[in-house]
């Protein structure tokens, strides 16, 4: 099942760059921010992660992706930023046809779409500062090892991240030494460095208590509006998503089953998309 605003005349990948990114086609039109028509994935042997879906983001709109674990949050999240390639259909990102995009053009909407993790990602025996540089190796040639391998403007970045997500105080620290929260925090300004137009978060307070859960989303929220940014989140917690959200798309087995503002959206019909699965 598939919902969502309906299908636009396809734009050829060539054609459409509303973001402008070096090395793809200009132009550009509606659904070529984010769209995904018809699109659906599946794994041998026989699983449908994601199953025919149809639908458009705003640019600058905050949409949260609910679902049962399995039900495809993470895979449409993947498919967005061209981790996946679709089984069929097909994923506009930023002028791009993800799924048939050259490296090249690949690395360029990577560049432009920032993601946050449940587990962080970060790597422990690095300070604070240095991983959230690492956001920058998209755009850097060579590997780099230590602090001041990377670029005095690249090091001033991601001190501003830091400064944004109030941990510059602890740019020297090693990251292993930081509570879940913080090193979030450290996660999305790693995000932030690049500059992105987009955020996707898979679960991004999974790992958190509810105090720090309610941070971190009041962070990416207060982030997405200062720089504009379009952000998809999944998450578990119904409550969070009413609070923080614009937009909740509810998944059952890779169908969109609700698609609606979230001032639309009651917590019970939020905990439906759960509910109905379980036939209570
Ligand atoms: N790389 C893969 N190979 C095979 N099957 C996969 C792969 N990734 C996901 N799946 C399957 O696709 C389905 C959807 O998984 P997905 O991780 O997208 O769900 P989810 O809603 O993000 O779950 P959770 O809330 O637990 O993270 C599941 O049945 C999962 O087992």
């Amino acid at each position: 099942m598939s919902t969502g605003a309906p299908a636009t005349s396809p734009v050829p990948a060539a054609e459409a760059n509303p973001a402008g990114i070096p090395g793809v086609g200009g132009g550009g039109g509606p659904g070529q921010h984010l769209s995904l028509r018809g699109v659906t994935k599946r794994f041998a042997p026989a699983t449908t992660a994601v199953d025919d879906v149809t639908l458009e983001i705003e640019p600058g709109s905050f949409t949260i992706l609910l679902g049962l674990s399995g039900s495809g949050k993470s895979t449409l999240l993947r498919l967005i930023n061209g981790l996946h390639t679709p089984t069929s259909g097909r994923v506009m990102v930023l002028g791009v046809d993800v799924g048939s995009a050259g490296r090249s053009q690949l690395r360029a909407v990577r560049r432009e779409v920032g993601m946050v993790f449940q587990q962080f990602h970060l790597v422990g025996s690095m300070s604070t500062l240095e991983n959230v540089c690492t956001g920058a190796l998209g755009s850097l040639r060579g590997p780099r090892a230590g602090l001041f391998s990377y670029p005095r403007e690249v090091r001033a970045r991601a001190l501003e991240q830091l400064e944004r997500v109030g941990l510059a105080d602890q740019r020297f620290q090693r990251a292993d030494t930081l509570s879940g929260g913080q090193q979030q925090r450290v996660a999305v300004a790693r995000a932030l460095v690049q500059r992105p137009k987009m955020l996707l978060a898979d679960e991004p307070v999974a790992s958190l208590d509810p105090e720090s859960s309610h941070q971190i989303m009041s962070l990416i929220s207060r982030i997405a509006v200062e720089d504009e940014l379009t952000v998809v989140c999944s998450l578990h917690q119904v409550d969070l998503a009413l609070r923080w959200g614009h937009r909740v798309l509810g998944l059952r087995k890779g169908s969109v089953v609700l698609d609606k503002p979230t001032d639309r959206v009651s917590a019970d019909e939020a905990m439906g998309i759960y509910a109905s699965v379980a036939g209570t």
